[in-house]
């Protein structure tokens, strides 16, 4: 699914936090979010999930507007993923009961996905119950596991260990591949910008300061301002 945003902004307390006039996000790339802190960046992703209302302007989903079937097909993984009072295995099929899905797939695509993410001996244990870590990988598990067209992750890795953001990274690009999905994740792990990331979109005070292939960014910026970000990352 592509997704477009046309001459977008929000404003908080007569402040405007976000400001783009146009974005064109290609069905099947991923692009990475940087900025630094209150730049706007969870601002857009939250509108673009459909969790928050523009001010102005508008987000298409291909030709559409967000209405129900567009909604069905996006998937979004705030920075604090919210998890039942259930167990991890409960947690994991939920997006697939709700859909309907018949038992013994939704058993054998929960018992799969757990072995993915590498969750599997936390399958009866509450969900709340788990480490920062362990949360993070079973909210993406959830978020994964009805093949959603659209991934929106915001810092999906801030505060996990090198094997488990392995496990994530690997898992985001083999759906990737094989699904088409459109990913857009916010990072402040400019390693993984690099790794993940086809284009990368620096965001400051609100507005795209500069967007393009991830190497031209990381390595050849041209806005002063990115590249006085990126001077202050250790790569
Ligand atoms: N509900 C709200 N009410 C008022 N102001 C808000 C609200 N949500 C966000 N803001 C403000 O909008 C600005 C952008 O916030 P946003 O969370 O989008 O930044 P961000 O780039 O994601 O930052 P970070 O890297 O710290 O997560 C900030 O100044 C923030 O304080």
């Amino acid at each position: 699914m592509d997704i477009i945003l046309k001459n977008l902004r929000k404003v908080y307390n007569h402040k405007t936090v976000l400001d783009i006039k146009s974005l064109y996000l290609k069905e099947g790339k991923v692009y990475g979010i940087i900025g630094p802190n209150g730049a706007g960046k969870s601002t857009m992703l939250r509108i673009i999930a459909g969790l928050e209302e523009a001010t102005m302007g508008k987000v298409f989903y291909d030709d559409k507007k967000l209405n129900d079937a567009v909604i069905k097909k996006i998937t979004y993984m705030s920075q604090r993923p919210y998890l039942f009072r259930k167990s991890v295995t409960n947690n994991i099929s939920y997006p697939l009961k709700l859909r309907k899905i018949e038992k013994e797939v939704v058993d054998k695509r929960v018992k799969e996905i757990m072995r993915e993410f590498n969750v599997f001996d936390l399958k009866n244990q509450l969900a709340t119950s788990l480490s920062g870590g362990e949360s993070q990988k079973v909210a993406l598990a959830r978020a994964l596991i009805f093949k959603p067209e659209v991934l929106l992750l915001d810092e999906p890795t801030a505060n996990i260990d090198p094997n488990s953001i392995e496990i994530i990274e690997k898992a985001i690009m083999k759906r990737n591949k094989e699904k088409n999905m459109t990913t857009i994740i916010i990072t402040h792990n400019m390693g993984q910008a690099k790794r993940l990331c086809d284009e990368i979109i620096f965001i400051k005070d609100g507005f795209i300061k500069e967007h393009g292939k991830t190497d031209d960014i990381i390595f050849r910026p041209k806005n002063h301002e990115t590249k006085r970000f990126l001077s202050l990352y250790t790569m």
